[in-house]
Protein backbone atom coordinates (compact mmCIF):
# COMPACT_ATOMS: atom_id res chain seq x y z
CA UNK A 1 0.00 0.00 0.00
CA UNK A 2 1.42 3.26 -1.09
CA UNK A 3 1.87 6.11 1.93
CA UNK A 4 0.61 8.75 -1.03
CA UNK A 5 -2.59 6.57 -1.50
CA UNK A 6 -5.19 3.90 -0.05
CA UNK A 7 -7.95 2.63 -1.91
CA UNK A 8 -11.38 0.91 -1.25
CA UNK A 9 -12.77 -1.56 -2.88
CA UNK A 10 -16.41 -0.93 -4.51
CA UNK A 11 -19.12 -3.86 -5.67
CA UNK A 12 -18.08 -3.07 -8.81
CA UNK A 13 -14.55 -5.41 -9.39
CA UNK A 14 -11.43 -3.30 -10.28
CA UNK A 15 -13.27 -0.16 -9.64
CA UNK A 16 -11.74 1.47 -6.66
CA UNK A 17 -12.61 4.79 -4.43
CA UNK A 18 -8.29 6.12 -4.25
CA UNK A 19 -7.83 8.48 -1.30
CA UNK A 20 -4.93 10.55 -2.03
CA UNK A 21 -2.73 11.66 1.04
CA UNK A 22 -2.13 15.84 1.15
CA UNK A 23 1.02 16.87 2.45
CA UNK A 24 0.66 20.49 4.04
CA UNK A 25 3.06 23.13 5.63
CA UNK A 26 2.41 26.79 6.74
CA UNK A 27 2.71 27.35 2.95
CA UNK A 28 0.42 25.38 1.62
CA UNK A 29 -0.06 21.79 0.54
CA UNK A 30 1.21 19.54 -1.94
CA UNK A 31 -1.09 16.26 -3.41
CA UNK A 32 0.06 13.58 -6.25
CA UNK A 33 -2.69 13.44 -8.45
CA UNK A 34 -0.89 10.82 -10.24
CA UNK A 35 1.86 7.74 -9.76
CA UNK A 36 2.22 4.92 -12.14
CA UNK A 37 4.11 2.79 -9.77
CA UNK A 38 1.49 3.31 -6.97
CA UNK A 39 -1.35 3.09 -8.96
CA UNK A 40 -0.41 -0.39 -9.75
CA UNK A 41 -1.49 -2.03 -6.81
CA UNK A 42 -5.06 -0.69 -7.54
CA UNK A 43 -4.84 -1.89 -11.11
CA UNK A 44 -3.33 0.97 -13.18
CA UNK A 45 -1.42 -0.71 -16.22
CA UNK A 46 1.33 0.90 -18.39
CA UNK A 47 2.43 4.33 -18.57
CA UNK A 48 0.15 7.82 -18.48
CA UNK A 49 -0.91 7.97 -22.08
CA UNK A 50 -2.93 11.68 -21.82
CA UNK A 51 -3.81 14.08 -18.94
CA UNK A 52 -7.09 15.93 -19.67
CA UNK A 53 -9.03 19.03 -17.55
CA UNK A 54 -12.01 20.09 -18.13
CA UNK A 55 -14.42 22.82 -17.08
CA UNK A 56 -18.19 22.39 -16.30
CA UNK A 57 -19.81 25.91 -16.03
CA UNK A 58 -23.66 24.84 -14.55
CA UNK A 59 -24.45 22.71 -11.44
CA UNK A 60 -26.77 19.82 -12.57
CA UNK A 61 -24.27 19.64 -16.12
CA UNK A 62 -24.18 15.55 -16.89
CA UNK A 63 -21.33 14.87 -19.37
CA UNK A 64 -21.31 10.99 -20.17
CA UNK A 65 -21.17 8.18 -20.25
CA UNK A 66 -18.18 7.64 -22.12
CA UNK A 67 -15.45 4.96 -23.29
CA UNK A 68 -13.12 3.66 -25.47
CA UNK A 69 -13.99 0.42 -27.43
CA UNK A 70 -10.63 -1.74 -27.99
CA UNK A 71 -7.89 -1.61 -28.76
CA UNK A 72 -8.19 1.71 -27.58
CA UNK A 73 -9.73 1.04 -24.15
CA UNK A 74 -8.60 2.71 -21.08
CA UNK A 75 -7.87 2.96 -17.53
CA UNK A 76 -8.74 6.46 -16.25
CA UNK A 77 -8.01 7.99 -13.04
CA UNK A 78 -10.96 11.03 -12.41
CA UNK A 79 -10.33 13.72 -10.02
CA UNK A 80 -12.21 16.46 -9.47
CA UNK A 81 -10.01 19.65 -8.25
CA UNK A 82 -12.37 22.76 -8.64
CA UNK A 83 -16.31 21.95 -7.16
CA UNK A 84 -18.26 18.97 -6.04
CA UNK A 85 -19.68 15.84 -8.53
CA UNK A 86 -21.47 12.74 -8.96
CA UNK A 87 -19.13 10.50 -10.65
CA UNK A 88 -20.74 7.63 -12.04
CA UNK A 89 -19.09 4.61 -13.22
CA UNK A 90 -21.09 1.36 -15.44
CA UNK A 91 -19.68 -1.66 -15.37
CA UNK A 92 -20.36 -2.63 -19.47
CA UNK A 93 -18.02 -5.53 -19.36
CA UNK A 94 -19.75 -8.26 -21.40
CA UNK A 95 -20.02 -11.82 -19.10
CA UNK A 96 -19.50 -9.51 -15.75
CA UNK A 97 -21.51 -9.97 -13.06
CA UNK A 98 -22.14 -6.84 -12.20
CA UNK A 99 -23.09 -6.14 -16.11
CA UNK A 100 -25.14 -2.80 -16.36
CA UNK A 101 -24.40 -2.18 -12.55
CA UNK A 102 -23.08 1.38 -11.37
CA UNK A 103 -21.48 3.15 -8.54
CA UNK A 104 -21.73 6.38 -7.75
CA UNK A 105 -19.04 8.72 -5.33
CA UNK A 106 -19.20 12.12 -4.45
CA UNK A 107 -15.81 13.76 -5.87
CA UNK A 108 -14.91 17.35 -4.66
CA UNK A 109 -11.94 19.92 -4.19
CA UNK A 110 -12.17 18.96 -0.48
CA UNK A 111 -12.61 15.23 -0.50
CA UNK A 112 -9.24 14.32 -1.91
CA UNK A 113 -10.83 11.88 -3.72
CA UNK A 114 -10.29 9.97 -7.56
CA UNK A 115 -12.07 7.35 -8.92
CA UNK A 116 -10.12 4.70 -10.56
CA UNK A 117 -11.91 3.17 -13.31
CA UNK A 118 -10.77 0.11 -15.14
CA UNK A 119 -11.12 -0.89 -18.73
CA UNK A 120 -15.04 -2.38 -19.78
CA UNK A 121 -16.61 0.69 -17.69
CA UNK A 122 -18.55 3.83 -18.81
CA UNK A 123 -18.35 7.19 -16.69
CA UNK A 124 -20.12 10.01 -16.57
CA UNK A 125 -20.68 12.41 -13.89
CA UNK A 126 -22.62 15.36 -12.65
CA UNK A 127 -21.85 18.64 -11.27
CA UNK A 128 -23.40 19.12 -8.05
CA UNK A 129 -22.04 22.98 -7.99
CA UNK A 130 -21.13 25.46 -10.89
CA UNK A 131 -17.64 25.93 -12.26
CA UNK A 132 -16.74 22.22 -11.31
CA UNK A 133 -12.72 21.54 -12.45
CA UNK A 134 -11.92 18.01 -13.38
CA UNK A 135 -8.86 15.94 -13.90
CA UNK A 136 -8.29 12.87 -16.25
CA UNK A 137 -5.49 10.47 -16.47
CA UNK A 138 -6.01 8.23 -19.04
CA UNK A 139 -3.49 5.08 -19.56
CA UNK A 140 -4.86 5.15 -23.74
CA UNK A 141 -4.83 8.17 -26.20
CA UNK A 142 -7.72 9.55 -27.05
CA UNK A 143 -9.41 7.54 -30.13
CA UNK A 144 -12.45 8.78 -31.66
CA UNK A 145 -12.73 5.82 -34.15
CA UNK A 146 -13.34 3.97 -30.75
CA UNK A 147 -15.46 6.54 -28.53
CA UNK A 148 -18.53 4.79 -27.43
CA UNK A 149 -21.11 5.89 -25.43
CA UNK A 150 -24.71 5.63 -23.63
CA UNK A 151 -27.59 7.57 -22.66
CA UNK A 152 -27.34 9.01 -18.77
CA UNK A 153 -30.52 8.99 -18.51
CA UNK A 154 -30.86 5.21 -19.89
CA UNK A 155 -33.44 3.76 -17.69
CA UNK A 156 -31.51 0.62 -18.00
CA UNK A 157 -28.67 2.02 -16.09
CA UNK A 158 -31.16 3.35 -13.29
CA UNK A 159 -28.81 6.32 -12.57
CA UNK A 160 -30.38 8.30 -9.72
CA UNK A 161 -29.00 12.10 -10.67
CA UNK A 162 -29.26 14.32 -7.63
CA UNK A 163 -30.26 17.47 -9.46
CA UNK A 164 -32.34 18.09 -12.83
CA UNK A 165 -30.34 16.88 -15.39
CA UNK A 166 -29.32 20.16 -17.78
CA UNK A 167 -26.58 21.21 -21.01
CA UNK A 168 -26.01 17.63 -22.04
CA UNK A 169 -24.57 18.05 -25.13
CA UNK A 170 -26.74 16.71 -28.35
CA UNK A 171 -24.13 13.82 -28.61
CA UNK A 172 -24.70 12.22 -25.24
CA UNK A 173 -28.59 13.06 -25.10
CA UNK A 174 -28.81 11.45 -28.69
CA UNK A 175 -27.08 7.72 -27.24
CA UNK A 176 -30.11 5.07 -28.05
CA UNK A 177 -31.55 3.46 -25.09
CA UNK A 178 -29.95 0.08 -24.69
CA UNK A 179 -31.80 -3.02 -26.09
CA UNK A 180 -32.69 -6.18 -23.96
CA UNK A 181 -30.03 -8.00 -25.78
CA UNK A 182 -26.74 -5.65 -25.43
CA UNK A 183 -24.14 -7.23 -24.39
CA UNK A 184 -21.52 -4.59 -23.71
CA UNK A 185 -17.70 -4.59 -24.46
CA UNK A 186 -14.86 -7.04 -24.57
CA UNK A 187 -13.39 -6.16 -21.47
C1 LIG B 1 -11.69 12.83 -24.41
C2 LIG B 1 -11.27 13.76 -25.50
C3 LIG B 1 -12.19 14.44 -26.24
N1 LIG B 1 -11.74 15.27 -27.24
C4 LIG B 1 -12.72 16.05 -27.99
C5 LIG B 1 -13.95 15.31 -28.48
C6 LIG B 1 -15.00 16.38 -28.47
O1 LIG B 1 -14.95 17.07 -29.70
C7 LIG B 1 -14.57 17.33 -27.37
C8 LIG B 1 -15.38 17.14 -26.09
O2 LIG B 1 -15.34 15.82 -25.84
P1 LIG B 1 -16.59 15.07 -25.23
O3 LIG B 1 -17.79 15.91 -25.28
O4 LIG B 1 -16.62 13.69 -25.78
O5 LIG B 1 -16.10 14.84 -23.83
P2 LIG B 1 -16.37 15.31 -22.41
O6 LIG B 1 -17.80 15.41 -22.09
O7 LIG B 1 -15.53 16.48 -22.17
O8 LIG B 1 -15.76 13.99 -21.76
C9 LIG B 1 -15.11 14.08 -20.54
O9 LIG B 1 -16.04 13.78 -19.56
C10 LIG B 1 -16.56 12.45 -19.65
C11 LIG B 1 -17.48 12.23 -18.48
C12 LIG B 1 -15.49 11.42 -19.78
O10 LIG B 1 -15.53 10.34 -19.17
C13 LIG B 1 -14.42 11.71 -20.73
O11 LIG B 1 -13.30 10.84 -20.60
C14 LIG B 1 -13.95 13.12 -20.58
O12 LIG B 1 -13.13 13.45 -21.69
O13 LIG B 1 -13.21 17.04 -27.10
C15 LIG B 1 -10.41 15.44 -27.52
O14 LIG B 1 -10.05 16.20 -28.43
N2 LIG B 1 -9.49 14.76 -26.80
C16 LIG B 1 -9.86 13.92 -25.79
O15 LIG B 1 -8.99 13.32 -25.15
Amino acid sequence: MSARFTARETPLEGLFVVSRKTMSDERGFLSRLFCEADLAAFGWQGHLAQLNETGTLRKGTVRGMHFQRPPHAEIKLVTCTRGRILDVAVDIRQHSPTFLRHFAVELSEDNACSLLIPKGFAHGFQALTDDVRMIYAHSEPYAASSEGGLNPEDPALGIDWPLPVVNLSPRDGSHALLSQDYRGVAA
